[in-house]
Formats: structure tokens, C-alpha cells, sequence
């Protein structure tokens, strides 16, 4: 090994106990049961019902918490205590106003301090000590260790524990104490989080999720084609540009771009209110249970939500016209239309148009942006590129995310792999090079980098194939063969709204076709699972979100309220931890209020995935591998400094 990275190293490890210490701590690690992975998938910009998702654990916490105190408290206080440790600030205020004097609040402090103590110590029995230090609060880490002996059962010095809490207490620390505790064993359920896919699009605060995941310890993010999306807009595509803002007005949603990264949207407007009317639609979806903005400014967004989605109508054009291996060309339907009687004719079949708004389109040169358009485009494109918020959101998206993520042992992709009814996989041809399964992937997530390193580049080839992860007929991402925007606003008839999808969506029943994906991806099918998210799994319709004889799970239920009803449920999430894999099924969340008011909690069927005969170690995971590096490395270091 280099000896000039050893000296390095000597510096940080710079007595030989050190270097001892440290490789028996990582012995130790490798030892340990496996950490707990939570996966979660299509959070479309559900901020509350994600939180509460990550608080819970998934069902992680009530499960400790009734190991700890099922039969010793009633269901009423189980769930109280359950809620504490979800929302512990709000749930600490609302027990507080129920006390009429001191000594009774005072008693409720001893009480619930003793059980979270129990609970964190429960919580971090397969962890080292080192990490239950790390997740607790710093203020407290001396003092809660104090405590946590306690649960080991020296009774001698039980009132030693006691004047602790009472101390605790009587300098009105005690709410930190319990606040510092309830999100120490949040973190301590779950030890790496997996985001498989859409974060963005249709729910109102995928900005907040961005905040949380950037201030999540230990998390990796698949790319799902929402989420690429905003990266391609970011990144200099008009086109994602157009459609995020389309989809931001169609879901009334445009505060994320005005207020939350401070996009000016006015130039929009002003073209929308000289082209438009008001128009059923383009009226934006709204949500029974939300408020209704006020008319004109529905009319508003009906109208800017006319003109983009118009403005990414043209712009689609060029991008299929320049890339003919796209193979995109009977979505040419602006000059395909028949604009004088309105009809359209697909797959051989006429359709009448109706809400029509072509006030903008030539009838010569139907793709062709008006002036105005071009400099709308571009000066959103501008201010969305100089956004300081975006930036750090996109950037945070490309460190952590990738097309798909083998950790291990399984494969986690958002969308699907592309094969045809035989189970192949499809080839695509770029620039005259055939590229297929595995390969295909990673080409795709070699532009899609090439594209955000080169936010100038707004027409050439990398940027116009992040589109084509939006909504091309090979992307793993979309998986389906067109995409029916234009007949969905236009068209009565549904039929042509349906979106054929790629065969991986049936074929991903069989367990034969999900271990030959896995061999594609060079894992060994006895072992791995494909994770999916992307398509809602319907419930409601007696679908089974476990597949190919466990060999595929999906994990999108729809946290997204806009597919609810069609689901019928709110979420599928996946725990896997040293015993197994666990699906959990998620009631619909309403809100944080009802969580904390009713202890209602969106509680969870779970179903065993897979179950290991031997409890998994740290050793067989990824992180272990990484660990028997370094101790490769120490034990280098070790010979080369200390042993001649
Ligand atoms: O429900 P909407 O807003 O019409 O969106 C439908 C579009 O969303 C898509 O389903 C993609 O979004 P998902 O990744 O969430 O499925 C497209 O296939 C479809 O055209
Ligand atoms: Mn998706």
C-alpha cells in the first residue's frame, strides 16, 4: 500500500492504540446485527404524511413500544406515549394544559422520563455504544447515560437516579430531556432510509422533504421521472421547464415555484391573460378537502396553465424532429391535427377536438414558439437556473440519487427495465451505438450528469435526453409507450388517454424474468429483490404489491392524495431489518392534529417479505464491506508503523 497514504493516515491515528482500538471497534461493528432500512417511494410532495412516516418508523416505534409495555399500560397510554415520541414538542404542550397543579406534573415528568429512558435503551440494544451516544441529545448524552445504567438494574443506587430526574426536573429541563430522547429513538428504529423515486409533483411541499432528507443522517435517493424532471429544468430543458410548471398549475401548486424558490411567474401571465380564457380544461385539480383559491385567481392559473402547457406542446416538436431515434414521431400531433374542422386522428381513428386553445399555434408552422413565448421560456429559465433554494434541493438530488441502487443484495429502481413480451431486454440506439438493459441505464444516467454539470447547454443531446427519461418509450423511469398529455386535455373519447405500458409491468409477476434482471445487474437472484416504486399498486382491486414469488416488490401505494381513490390505501413502505423484509400497508394520514388529538395512528398491516434463517449480520451488508476495507487499511498501517 502507498506509504505516503499511510503516513497521512498515521496522522489521524498517531499511537498505536489508537489504531487498535479502532480495529476492534470495527470487528465488533461487523458482528452486530444488520441496521434497520426503511424504503419509501412516491412521496410527490406529501410533507406531512412522509413526517409521519419517518416518525413512526413505518411501525418501527409502536411495535418497541408495545414489546416494552403491552399488558403494564392501557391501549389509551400506549398510543399517548406512542404519539410523544412522534411529535414530542406538540404532544408535551397538550399533555401539560390537563394538570391543575405542579406535583401532578411533576409526577408525569418522573413517569415518562423513565419510560423513554426504557425505550432508548430498548431501541439501541443491537447498536454500539458509541452510536446510541451520537443519536442522543448532545446536552443530555452524559446525564441520559446515567440514567440508561439504571435500567441495568442497580437498585442501591436508585435514589442516586432519583435526586437525577428530580434535578432534571426542577431546572426545567425536562421537556428538552424528553423532546432530546423521543428523537433519539426515531433514529435509532432506523438506520438508512432509501427514497425510491418522485419526490416532486401533484402534493403541495416537496421542498420541505428536500429539507428533511438533506438533514437525514444516513439516505440514498433513486431518481424517480418526476424527480428528473426537475432536475432536467434545472439542468437547462425548456421542455422539463414547461412540463414542471404545467404540472404545478395543474395541481394548483404554483406557490412552490413563486414563493418557495422565488421563480417570477409574471411574464407568464402576462402571455397567458392576452392569449387565454378561462378554459374547464386547464381549470386546476383541487382537492375536496382544500381550500379553493378565489375565482380570479383560479382563472389565473387556468389561464398561465394554457399557455405552458402550449409553450411545451411546440417545444416537444423540435426535440422529436432533431432526435429521430427517439422514435417519438406520431407525438408530432400539432401539425398532425387537423386545425380548421378540429379533429385529430390517431392510430387511424378521428376524434373531434374540444377546449381547444391554439390562439398561439400557426398553421403553417404549427411547432414554431411566437416571440413572446421564446422570451417567457427563457426568462423562467433563467430565474429557475438562479435560484439559490433549487440549486441546493437539485444538488443535494445529484450527490445522493442514481438511476438505480444495488445495496444490499437488491436492486432498487423506480420505473421499470425496459423488455419486450419475450422478457428481453430492449435495445436502444443512441448516436448509432446499441445499448441494452444494465448498459442502457447507465447511459441514460451518463447524460442525465452530463446535462446538470452543463446547465448552458440547453438543446444538445444530453439535455433532450433527460426529457426522454420523462417520457420516452425506453426510459426505466416512464416504462410506458406514450405519454397522453395532449389527448387528455383535448380529447373526449378516454381510450385515447391510455398510456400502453411497457411488458416489464405484467412480466414482472414471474419469478423467472425478476432473476434475470437480477443477473443483468450481476446479483444473485437466490438472494436480491427488485424494489419498485412509480406505479400505484391498487388495492382496492385486490392487486398484491408482492410479486414473482417475493422476488419483486412495489412499494407505491399513493401518498400522493390525488391516486388515493384509486389505491385505497396511502402508502406502502418496506422495513428490512437483520430478521427480514416487513411491507407495511399505511391507512390514509389526514393530519398531524387528528395524530395528536385522537392518537389515531395510520397503523399498518404488515406482511413478511422474506425472512432470514439466521439473523443477518453488519458483516453480509454493503456498510460491512466497507468496514472490512478499512480494517484491511488499519491493519496496513498497523504493520507498516508499529510492528517493525
Ligand atoms: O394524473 P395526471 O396529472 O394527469 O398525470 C398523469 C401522468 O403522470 C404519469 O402517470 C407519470 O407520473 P407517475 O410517475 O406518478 O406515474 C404519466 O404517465 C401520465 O401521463
Ligand atoms: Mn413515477
Amino acid at each position: 500500500m502507498n506509504t505516503k497514504y499511510l503516513d497521512l493516515l498515521a496522522q489521524k491515528y498517531d499511537s498505536e492504540e489508537k489504531v487498535v482500538t479502532e480495529i476492534i471497534n470495527l470487528k465488533a461493528i461487523l458482528n452486530l446485527p444488520k441496521g434497520t432500512e426503511h424504503f419509501v417511494s412516491d412521496l410527490h410532495g406529501e410533507y406531512q404524511a412522509f413526517q409521519h412516516v419517518l416518525r413512526n418508523g413505518s411501525g418501527r416505534v409502536k411495535e418497541k413500544i408495545r414489546d416494552l409495555f403491552e399488558g403494564v399500560l392501557p391501549e389509551e397510554e400506549l398510543n399517548e406515549f406512542a404519539t410523544l415520541v412522534y411529535y414530542p414538542e406538540e404532544k408535551i404542550k397538550l399533555i401539560k394544559n390537563r394538570f391543575d397543579n405542579k406535583e401532578e406534573l411533576n409526577e408525569w415528568y418522573t413517569l415518562t422520563i423513565d419510560r423513554m429512558i426504557k425505550l432508548v435503551s430498548y431501541a439501541s440494544s443491537k447498536y454500539t455504544r458509541s452510536k446510541l451516544r451520537k443519536a442522543l441529545p448532545a446536552q443530555f448524552v452524559y446525564i441520559t447515560e446515567e440514567l440508561l445504567y439504571k435500567t441495568e438494574d442497580i437498585t442501591n443506587k436508585e435514589s442516586y437516579y432519583k435526586k437525577i430526574v428530580q434535578q432534571i426536573i426542577s431546572l426545567g429541563q425536562a421537556d428538552k430531556l424528553i423532546i432530546g430522547l423521543a428523537y433519539a429513538t426515531q433514529k435509532l428504529v432506523v438506520d438508512h432510509l432509501h427514497v425510491v423515486g418522485d419526490i416532486y409533483d401533484r402534493g403541495p411541499e416537496p421542498d420541505k422533504i428536500m429539507e428533511t432528507l438533506i438533514h437525514y443522517p444516513s439516505v440514498d435517493i433513486q431518481w424517480g421521472n418526476h424527480d428528473v424532471l426537475w432536475i432536467g429544468a434545472f439542468a437547462g430543458s425548456k421542455v422539463c421547464l414547461a412540463n414542471i410548471l404545467r404540472i404545478c398549475a395543474r395541481y394548483n401548486n404554483l406557490e412552490i415555484i413563486e414563493d418557495v424558490y422565488g421563480i417570477n411567474l409574471r411574464p407568464l401571465l402576462n402571455l397567458a391573460e392576452k392569449y387565454y380564457e378561462d378554459n374547464p380544461a386547464f381549470r386546476p385539480k383541487i382537492q375536496a378537502d382544500e381550500n379553493p383559491s378565489n375565482p380570479e385567481e383560479l382563472e389565473q392559473i387556468t389561464k398561465m396553465h394554457q399557455a405552458i402547457a402550449m409553450i411545451q406542446f411546440k417545444l416537444e416538436s423540435s426535440i422529436i424532429k432533431r432526435r429521430p431515434y427517439f422514435n417519438m414521431t406520431d407525438r408530432l400531433l400539432l401539425e398532425k391535427m387537423d386545425m380548421e374542422n378540429e379533429e385529430l386522428t390517431i392510430h387511424g381513428k378521428t376524434y373531434p377536438l374540444e377546449n381547444t386553445c391554439f390562439r398561439t399555434v400557426d398553421k403553417e408552422h404549427p411547432n414554431q414558439l411566437l416571440e413572446e413565448e421564446e422570451q417567457v421560456i427563457d426568462k423562467l429559465l433563467f430565474s429557475i437556473q438562479h435560484s439559490e433554494k433549487l440549486a441546493r434541493h437539485m444538488k443535494f438530488l445529484m450527490k445522493k440519487g442514481s438511476l438505480y441502487l444495488k445495496y444490499n443484495g437488491n436492486l432498487l429502481i423506480h420505473g421499470c427495465i425496459p423488455i419486450d413480451e419475450e422478457g428481453n431486454m430492449e435495445t436502444m440506439t443512441i448516436e448509432n451505438k446499441e445499448y441494452a438493459g444494465r448498459e442502457l441505464l447507465d447511459i441514460f444516467e451518463h447524460y442525465l450528469r452530463h446535462s446538470f454539470a452543463h446547465p448552458e447547454e440547453t438543446d444538445d443531446l444530453a439535455t433532450d435526453m433527460v426529457w426522454y427519461l420523462w417520457t420516452g418509450e425506453y426510459s426505466s423511469l416512464f416504462g410506458k409507450r406514450e405519454m397522453t398529455t395532449f389527448e387528455r386535455y383535448f380529447i373526449k373519447d378516454k381510450a385515447t388517454h391510455k398510456e400502453r405500458k411497457n411488458p416489464y409491468f405484467y412480466l414482472r409477476e414471474k419469478e423467472d424474468i425478476c432473476r434475470k434482471i437480477l443477473e443483468e445487474f450481476d446479483m444473485n437472484p437466490d438472494q436480491g429483490h427488485i424494489i419498485n416504486g412509480h406505479t400505484p399498486v391498487k388495492e382496492i382491486e385486490g392487486e398484491n404489491p408482492i410479486k414473482a414469488n417475493g422476488k419483486m416488490v412495489v412499494i407505491d401505494g399513493g401518498f400522493s392524495k390525488a391516486y388515493q381513490r384509486t389505491t385505497g390505501i396511502a402508502g406502502y413502505t418496506l422495513l428490512y431489518n437483520s430478521y427480514g423484509m416487513q411491507l407495511v400497508a399505511h391507512k390514509h394520514f389526514n393530519s398531524k392534529e387528528e395524530v395528536l388529538r385522537d392518537g389515531t395512528d395510520v397503523l399498518s398491516v404488515k406482511r413478511l417479505v422474506d425472512k432470514e434463517l439466521e439473523r443477518k449480520k453488519v458483516l453480509e451488508t454493503n456498510v460491512g464491506e466497507e468496514l472490512l476495507q478499512e480494517i484491511y487499511i488499519l491493519n496496513s498501517l498497523m504493520e507498516y508503523r508499529y510492528m517493525n
